[in-house]
């Protein structure tokens, strides 16, 4: 599908982001190996959170998803063998945690998932798991598709080299199932909702700074869970109402967990109109309302502690870049080259198709602020987040601009183009 974005002249409204993706796919993982019910309000019905609930209804777990709530009848820590491949889909979050679980599981599992996941990275969940005593197969360079046999586990000591929330998150889950304490080690802090998630559910992690302690558990307890709003989908609109002028937009009940306000921070730092009301905890949550006004932004620096804090913003960031004065460099962001797409690659390639001055560099990107694009036909990869991007970037192009498979939206945000012409 082809969609064809025309130029807005301001953003005015009050809009609500669909539930956040992490917080949705952790939801029905950890409600599927809790004993009793788990009920999900506000849980996002992307693609990638949809193939979480099929993977796990093949493990033996009962999910019924109605207009308002997700029930699941947990089955406790151990799930039945499935007799069929696994299917995550487009979602690497799916594969890397279900994994955690498959390592508790005494039997065999196969998992594949589309083109785009048989590409991604998986030694680095391989890696921690067989330690812990799991038999593991990919294919070869531990790509997808790949099959794992679980059983006993020893807890680990593990440092991790790089900072990956779906990693640790993998690695906590299996601790659940081991002999010992398991001790987990971040270079930098990642998005911590597993951590928070498993505590709501009756386990015992602990963490001091970037270190977490997971001790194994003989239960969980099924929870009433409140999803809130997806940062990384309100990301969009604040980029938005920052640089399109006369623009004044309240995104309500949206995640401001500290591990994933990076954005905000960034476009703070570049000048932005950003304020935060209406402040609550649900589920060891922060929850809050962001207001953003139009304001001029400048270019600045962004490397280092703060990437795993906006790791899948950096696209959209870089469309805020072109409408700001000056230089914005971003460094150490290659994790973004084993993404949906390479990340770094295919927003380079695209912006500068709509007369962007960027360059890509080996761990980042460099642009320079010219404040202007032109419309143009543009391809998404078939990664949501570069397909978004690209349609925010188009609503300041002049001319129109065409996002081919602009569909895959749908993977984290449906109904993304109703909100953006709602508004
Ligand atoms: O744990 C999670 O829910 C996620 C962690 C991040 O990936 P990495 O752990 O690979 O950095 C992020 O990019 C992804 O969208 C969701
Ligand atoms: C990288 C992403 O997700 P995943 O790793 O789950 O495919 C994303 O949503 O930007």
């Amino acid at each position: 599908m082809e969609i064809q974005i025309n130029a807005k002249k301001s953003l005015m409204g009050l809009i609500k982001v669909p539930g956040d993706k992490s917080i949705s796919h952790r939801a029905i993982m950890i409600g599927s190996i809790a004993e009793g019910i788990t009920e999900i309000e506000g849980f996002l019905r992307g693609q990638d959170c949809l193939s979480t609930i099929e993977c796990m209804r093949k493990l033996g777990v009962d999910i019924d998803l109605n207009e308002k709530l997700v029930k699941i009848k947990g089955k406790g820590l151990y799930l039945k063998e499935s007799n069929s491949i696994l299917d995550v889909g487009n979602s690497g979050t799916t594969l890397r945690l279900i994994m955690g679980i498959l390592a508790g599981q005494n039997f065999e599992t196969t998992l594949t998932g589309d083109e785009s996941i048989k590409k991604r990275p998986m030694g680095r969940i391989i890696k921690p798991l067989s330690m812990m005593g799991a038999d593991i197969k990919s294919r070869e360079n531990n790509f997808a598709p790949i099959r794992i046999r679980g059983g006993k586990l020893k807890g680990i000591n593990y440092k991790m080299p790089i900072a990956s929330a779906q990693v640790k998150s993998c690695i906590m889950l299996a601790s659940l199932y081991a002999d010992k304490k398991t001790l987990i080690e971040e270079p930098y802090p990642s998005r911590n909702h597993s951590e928070l998630m498993l505590n709501c559910f009756g386990a015992d992690i602990k963490v001091d700074k970037n270190i977490i302690s997971c001790y194994p558990v003989s239960k969980l307890y099924g929870q009433k869970i409140s999803v809130p709003g997806d940062i990384s989908s309100a990301a969009y609109f604040i980029v938005a109402s920052s640089i399109v002028p006369g623009s004044d937009v309240t995104i309500t009940g949206v995640n401001i967990n500290p591990t994933r306000t990076g954005i905000i921070d960034v476009i703070q730092k570049m000048g932005g109109n950003i304020k935060i009301s209406n402040r609550k905890i649900i589920n060891n949550e922060p929850v809050a309302d962001i207001t953003v006004k139009t304001s001029s932004l400048k270019g600045i620096e962004i490397s280092g502690e703060i990437i795993p804090r906006l790791i899948d913003e950096i696209p959209i960031i870089a469309v805020a870049a072109v409408f700001a004065d000056g230089t914005t460099v971003i460094k150490n962001a290659e994790e973004l080259k084993v993404k949906e797409s390479n990340r770094i690659k295919t927003m380079t390639r695209e912006l500068k198709k709509m007369g962007a001055d960027i360059i890509e560099t080996e761990d980042g990107m460099i642009i320079n602020g010219t404040h202007c694009l032109s419309g143009a036909e543009v391809e998404s990869y078939n990664d949501h987040r570069v397909a978004m991007s690209l349609s925010i970037a188009g609503i300041m192009a002049e001319g129109k601009t065409i996002i081919k498979n602009a569909e895959c939206v749908d993977i984290s945000y449906p109904g993304f183009y109703d909100t953006l012409n709602k508004l």
